[in-house]
């Protein structure tokens, strides 16, 4: 909880501000039961106007005295409360932009989503709630205790009893309440998860008719989060028949003690007036306090999530020099003995690979479902680091390299074309920031998509939805590779990318990647692309199997072979 605090530290000079203010406002509550009584012992009951008169306008006075510093304490308690939520939530993104994918896989995106929002808010609610009350509640108790010592200690002596016996049931409500929200948040979470799975699947679900099912599970998610957050507001609801009955109680026992003390001349009415009066606000601090508490203990729960994230390691540690510049960039890759499994898997997906590619060489990837294509690549823009051998570019071991000076020099295209809100302009310069408009456009012409663009009504400023739902498979498949080649990089990864392209457009795409001279990696299972690579590794259950051009595979692997008579047989039955 300090840690996430500690953000407050911004803001010191508002803070303060507000607790003075705050101060303030205690000071006018906890005198006024003390004028009451003046008004009421010297004034109603001596039927001296004079008395009223004076005390009731300072009473009026301190009034409104109190009631300016309410507004302008709320004003810096919002002011501070939003800017602490800025920070923190800028610092969990930040450190998320930093993550590795194995922290990813421990913080799943619909948690991290919950973090980064509902937490935040929960301990912004906690601030601002801090700056406006939660000192003044408990200053008012203690405050409120030692005024009624002060008014009439004999009688006063009742709450000093009764209040520690309240202070320690809160204390157990707090430890209660903590473990309560925390799971409330998980339950959050869960529902964030279906909530995204549901939007991002919905094309599928009611393709297959899935949506009875998706109802489902989402009221299964919805009814655990009632349930928790039942179970957790059960808990505050305990507080209020608690207070009440020690308050009415404490009450009732000031009231008949007191009406011995008046009786015996000991003490007069306006005391009573007054204890009695400081027993209700003492009871109305403590249901105040109890709400506070709860919020604590909520953003308690919330502070530990934060915390998660922002103290996680992140385990793929940029390198400790080498920022390569481009010039200085060739792109040879070579893979020396490498091994690679996930990191939250002991098993190997990736066996002693080793090879060498050249500046410019083009290697084709080609494998059967789940040999390792996907794996392989992502070791060469340290997306994961391999489990033990390593990989270098131009003889540099790349852990040792800058992560965005290597980064830079790469252009990857994934097998699933994502592409961003906004237009096809930006989605483009998504690769290189200050591309001009005639770098775009060469681009997007090298990617066989100029000509789309072009057609569709906006052009280049033609805006598409989120995961670019407007375009076609294919469509998409060029944007993404526009949005690689804008970098000109020097190794550029093609991970299945061209799959939903006809032939001739991929031959066209693969022609101006070559006069691009970079070294380029392409996963395909179109024998077509395959044969005009340089060099051709076949990969088996995570080993290369064996590694050559077309013409020595065709001659010397049988698996080799097998592929290229299936797809040549195709090819010749689809043209007959
Ligand atoms: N994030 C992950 N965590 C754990 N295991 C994974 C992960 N991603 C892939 N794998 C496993 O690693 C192995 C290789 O997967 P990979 O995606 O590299 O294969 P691939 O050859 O690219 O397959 P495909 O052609 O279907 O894309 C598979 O057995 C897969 O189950």
């Amino acid at each position: 909880m300090l840690k996430v605090l500690s953000f407050l530290r911004a803001y010191k000079k508002p803070v303060y501000i507000a607790l003075f203010l705050m101060l303030v406002e205690l000071f006018v509550e906890l005198w006024h039961p003390l004028l009451m009584a003046k008004i009421i012992d010297d004034g109603i009951l001596k039927n001296d106007l004079s008395v009223v008169l004076i005390w009731g306008g300072i009473m009026m006075g301190l009034s409104f005295v109190g009631f300016g510093a309410g507004i302008i304490n709320s004003f810096y308690a919002a002011h501070v409360s939003q800017g602490f939520g800025y920070d923190v939530r800028k610092s969990l993104f930040d450190k998320v932009q930093s993550f590795s994918f194995a922290n990813l896989n421990r913080f799943p995106t619909s948690s991290l989503i919950t973090r980064l929002t509902n937490d935040v808010s929960q301990i912004q609610g906690l601030v601002f709630m801090g700056l406006r009350i939660m000192a003044r509640a408990p200053l008012l108790v203690i405050g409120g205790v030692i005024m009624a010592l002060i008014v009439n200690w004999k009688l006063a002596l009742i709450l000093v009893v009764t209040m520690p016996l309240l202070f320690l049931f809160m204390v157990w409500l707090m430890g209660r309440g903590v473990t309560l929200f925390r799971k409330v948040q998980e339950k959050l979470d869960a529902v964030n998860s279906v909530m995204r799975e549901n939007l991002a699947g919905m094309r599928l679900i009611k393709a297959f008719l899935r949506k009875t099912h998706e109802q489902n599970r989402f009221a299964k998610a919805s009814q655990e989060l009632k349930d928790n957050t039942i179970g957790a507001l059960r808990l505050i609801e305990l507080t209020m028949p608690v207070l009440l009955l020690v308050m009415n109680i404490s009450i009732l026992f000031i009231l008949w003690f007191g009406s011995f003390q008046v009786t015996s001349g000991e003490a007069n009415i306006g005391e009573i007036v007054a204890l009695v009066n400081y027993a209700t606000r003492i009871m109305f601090a403590f249901s105040v306090f109890s709400f506070i508490l709860m919020n604590l203990a909520r953003a308690k729960a919330s502070s530990s999530r934060i915390v998660e994230v922002l103290e996680a390691d992140v385990d793929l540690l940029d390198g400790e020099g080498l920022p390569l510049h481009k010039d200085q960039f060739q792109g040879s890759v070579e893979f020396h003995k490498v091994s690679f499994h996930y990191p939250d898997t002991q098993v190997e997906v990736l066996k002693d690979l080793t090879f060498k590619v050249k500046q410019g060489e083009t290697v084709a990837i080609l494998g059967a479902t789940g040999s390792g294509k996907t794996s392989l690549f992502q070791l060469i823009p340290r997306l994961y680091d391999p489990t033990s051998g390593a990989v270098t570019i131009d003889n540099h071991d790349i852990k040792r390299l800058k992560l965005t000076s290597l980064r830079k020099q790469i252009g990857y295209v994934p097998q699933e074309s994502r592409l961003f809100s906004g237009t096809i302009h930006e989605n483009i310069c998504w690769g290189k920031e200050d591309a001009t408009i005639d770098e775009v456009i060469e681009a997007a012409k090298a990617a066989q998509i100029h000509g789309t663009i072009e057609n569709l009504p906006n052009k280049y400023d033609t805006v598409i939805g989120q995961k670019g739902v407007n375009l076609s498979g294919g469509q998409k498949q060029r944007l993404s590779i526009a949005r690689a080649l804008i970098r000109k990089p020097k190794i550029l990864l093609l991970d299945d990318s061209t799959s939903a392209l006809d032939l001739q457009t991929e031959g066209k795409i693969l022609e101006a990647i070559k006069e691009l001279s970079c070294t380029t990696f392409i996963i395909t299972q179109k024998i077509s692309t395959v044969m005009v690579a340089d060099k051709i590794i076949l990969l088996e259950d995570g080993c290369i199997v064996d590694l050559g051009d077309h013409h020595t595979l065709l001659h010397r692997s049988e698996l080799y072979q097998k592929i290229y008579d299936s797809q040549h047989h195709q090819e010749v039955a689809s043209n007959g």
